[in-house]
């Protein structure tokens, strides 16, 4: 194409897929961890308190006490590429490069920390992408995980003047695609197992439950996906029953229940000796799963008098997971990819 002189280079026009995960700190430092913690917090679809009440604490207390402690925990589960959750994220991210066709680009941000969210579509925006398809990786949606992130996406696209169109991926907690990924990667963890469990615990992260009564799906979103992966695993579970609990607990208000400890810790009493543990709302294995519940977890449970634990992998950039975002995306591109 000829352009008149001193006119923008108009590259030709591709397609962007953005993988979203929640964020995570730089390093498994209290320094990394308080800018990281300061920013999580701050938001307020994830703490719904008015700012005037909530910073005082979040800067006086919170951002005083808690980066210390959450930088050890990190510490446990930091791998030589960083944190799980961005090193997962992005070899998913890598995983699904050239999945989608010519022309369709696959890159990553996280709500909180980097590689942030505005800087991702700008830079798609830059190699001439002209449609995004943002998908936040959460299977339930939550205000405080889906919403936030397109809100960031949004609030970034404000900025632009010419702005590239954009699709948002549903949540997909009753989707037959993540529910037979869960099942088909649950069975493959159990066959792996050198003991047989007693009961079998889905684990998702919890939220306040005002947050349910304000009309927030998120609970009902874990507890569709649990009863369709119980129903899908009905024969492999064999009249054990797939005990839904929530983790994660923050703060003093009341949460979702029934919590994972507390329940981690009842079961030896009530002969549940053996336990396998999967967290099928992440979709990366992350601190939540790697530190509270394949550590802390069978510290409690096994303190308990507990035998045997095992904790289960998420999907992560297995086979089986990636072959399932395939799909899942790939529906959502329909009409812009040929
Ligand atoms: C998967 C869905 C998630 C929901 C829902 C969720 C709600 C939620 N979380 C907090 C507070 C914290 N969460 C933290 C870590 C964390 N949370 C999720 C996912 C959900 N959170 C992930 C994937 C992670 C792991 C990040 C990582 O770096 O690996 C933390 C920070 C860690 C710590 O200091 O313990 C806090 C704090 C609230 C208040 C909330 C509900 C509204
Ligand atoms: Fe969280
Ligand atoms: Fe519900």
């Amino acid at each position: 194409m000829n352009l008149p002189a001193g006119h923008p280079a108009i590259p030709s026009p591709k397609i962007g897929v953005l993988l979203i995960n929640l964020g995570t700190p730089d390093a498994a430092d209290p320094p990394a961890v308080k800018r990281y913690l300061g920013e999580f917090l701050s938001d307020k679809r994830v703490v719904e308190l008015p700012a005037i009440a909530w910073q005082p604490i979040l800067r006086g207390i919170i951002l005083t006490t808690r980066p210390k402690k959450s930088a050890h925990a990190y510490q446990q589960v930091w791998r030589e590429d960083g944190s799980p959750l961005a090193a997962i994220t992005r070899a998913q991210s890598k995983g699904l490069q050239g999945a989608f066709g010519e022309g369709v680009v696959v890159d990553w941000a996280m709500r909180y920390g980097r590689p942030a969210i505005g800087d991702r579509i700008q830079a798609m925006k830059e190699a001439g992408v002209e449609r995004i398809l943002l998908a936040p990786l959460y299977p339930q949606y939550c205000a405080a995980t889906t919403a936030t992130a397109n809100d960031k996406a949004f609030a970034h696209l404000a900025t632009m003047r010419w702005q590239p169109a954009i699709r948002t991926l549903p949540p997909y907690y009753d989707d037959p695609l993540y529910i037979d990924a869960l099942k088909t990667s649950l069975e493959a963890g159990l066959a792996a197992l050198d003991f047989t469990p007693d009961a079998i615990l889905a684990s998702f992260h919890g939220m306040p439950q005002r947050t349910l009564e304000l009309g927030d799906p998120y609970h009902c979103h874990c507890r569709k996906t649990a009863r369709l992966l119980g129903e899908a695993m009905q024969e492999t579970l064999g009249g054990r029953e797939l005990i839904v609990t929530f983790q994660s607990r923050f703060g003093r208000a009341k949460w979702l229940e029934p919590a994972t400890d507390t329940v981690l810790e009842a079961l030896p009493a009530k002969g549940v000796r053996k336990v396998a543990i999967l967290a099928p709302g992440f979709s990366a294995d992350c601190l939540e799963t790697l530190e509270e519940l394949a550590i802390r977890g069978r510290e409690s449970f096994e303190g308990a008098g507990g035998t045997h634990f095992a904790y289960l992998p998420c999907l992560n950039d297995s086979e089986t997971g990636l072959a399932m975002l395939r799909a899942l995306l790939s529906r959502e591109l329909q009409g812009w990819v040929p």
